[in-house]
């Protein structure tokens, strides 16, 4: 049992400039929200943690700090006990969404896991081992990602008090999305990609998954248009793109869409839209609707759970891969010792981490190579916070005015009559 105690909690929102990456909802806002969690102990150790920062998340993650002091970081369980407690009081349990798009069944999962992942990394740093240890070892020393592209506008209309514009250029139609992959492979040296759909018409997107198949003949492909078309026309995609996608992802909503589809299809479908809590998974699987599942340890409650779903998708002989939202170095660190961990990861991660320009970690660790990252030998996540770098996006947080993801709502300010594409095509 460690002598150690948490004695103080920081929680600390940060927002970073985000490009206008186009979705089934809407558009990305010109900033980004994070909260990055420190849990300090009376021992001098700080560990970390990152989630989302959407301002009813906030005020939950507030309520858990203050509780927190006092507690043992190797007791897991007590945490977990302390969070629902807490919720319970604060919010009778209720569920979360980001973004419109991700919707959490239990706030309990997502408010823990930055906690818990901190929790690892002070115990990685008490005993002088990294997080992958303490989740039954590394069976790989590196992490593959897979590029992840996206329909883009050149920049955010009105960005001179919206944010800055990035340089990656418009990206609409099929040239210009081979254009964005070509970066993606030339500078990270991924080996798979994924093309974020759900934007336009599904022949659209069939014609630039296409041309990233000429561009590059031997990278695996994936589509994701977060359930933008009926089941009918996912059987028709998945005719299209048999042979050319590894897999489709959530091309419809929901398990039974999912199960219609996947009887007539054999290109095996992916989801983190229709399974994304424990209590999905039994339905799913006797409905045969999703062949590959992507966990996510911000929503399934930590590294540990989202150890124990590689153990279930094993079992039931279902693929495993990781989903992303756009995050930082803290999060990248968790999702690669989580990784490096988890023996039965079957396709590449997703990161949305090219796409950001600022950071709170000290650069240099989690640096990508041939697409991957290498797996932190040193103890806890292997990560340290620059606090001058969090000092200048807590400040951005607290200038920029956005104060939770909004992709809809943002939209609709620049195309007033933006209906979701959900179910459209
Ligand atoms: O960043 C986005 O717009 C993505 O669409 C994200 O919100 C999704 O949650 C995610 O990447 C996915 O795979 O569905
Ligand atoms: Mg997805």
């Amino acid at each position: 049992m460690s002598s150690s105690r948490i004695s103080k909690v920081v929680v600390t929102p940060v927002a970073f400039a985000d490009p206008p990456l186009l979705n089934v909802v809407g558009v990305h806002q010109p900033w980004a929200l994070r909260a990055i969690v420190e849990l300090h102990t009376d021992t001098g150790l700080v560990g970390l943690g990152e989630t989302y920062a959407d301002e009813t998340h906030l005020a939950r993650l507030d309520a858990v700090a203050q509780a927190l002091p006092g507690s043992d970081p190797y007791d897991a369980n007590a945490l977990r006990r302390l969070v629902v407690d807490v919720l319970g009081k604060e919010t009778g349990g209720a569920g979360a969404s980001f973004g419109g798009m991700l919707d959490v069944s239990s706030a309990v999962d997502t408010v823990y896991s930055p906690f818990e992942v901190a929790c690892l990394d002070l115990v990685g740093r008490e005993t002088g081992r990294p997080v992958s240890d303490l989740l039954g070892g590394a069976v790989r020393d590196r992490v593959p990602f897979s590029g992840y592209l996206f329909y883009k506008w050149a920049g955010h209309p009105g960005s001179a008090d919206g944010g800055p514009d990035d340089d990656w250029g418009e990206a609409l139609n099929p040239d210009q999305i081979v254009a964005q992959a070509k970066r993606m492979v030339e500078g990270w040296g991924f080996g798979s990609l994924k093309l974020k759909g759900g934007v336009f018409h599904p022949d659209e997107e069939c014609a630039a998954i296409e041309a990233l198949r000429d561009a590059f003949p031997d990278l695996p492909l994936r589509l994701d248009p977060n359930g933008a078309w009926t089941p009918e026309t996912s059987v028709k995609v998945a005719e299209r793109l048999a042979g050319v996608v590894e897999y489709l992802e959530d091309p419809t909503p929901g398990i039974d869409g999912m199960a219609q589809v996947a009887a007539r299809t054999d290109v095996p479908l992916a989801t983190n839209m229709c399974v994304i809590a424990f209590e999905h998974l039994k339905p799913a699987i006797a409905a045969d609707a999703v062949q590959i599942v992507l966990s996510d340890h911000h929503l399934w409650g930590g590294l540990r759970r989202s150890a124990l779903l590689g153990g279930i998708t094993d079992t039931f002989g279902m693929g495993l891969s990781m989903h992303s939202n756009s995050h930082l170095g803290v999060s990248l660190a968790a999702m690669v010792q989580l990784a490096a961990a988890t023996p039965n990861l079957t396709y590449a991660c997703d990161t949305h981490y090219p796409w950001k320009t600022q950071d709170v970690v000290r650069s240099g660790v989690l640096d990508f190579d041939d697409g991957s990252v290498a797996v932190p030998t040193g103890p806890g996540l292997g990560v340290e916070l620059d606090r001058d770098l969090l000092g200048e996006l807590h400040e951005q947080y607290l200038s920029c005015g956005v104060r939770r993801r909004e992709d809809t709502v943002y939209m609709r300010s620049i195309e007033p009559g933006f209906t979701p594409n959900t179910s459209r095509w």
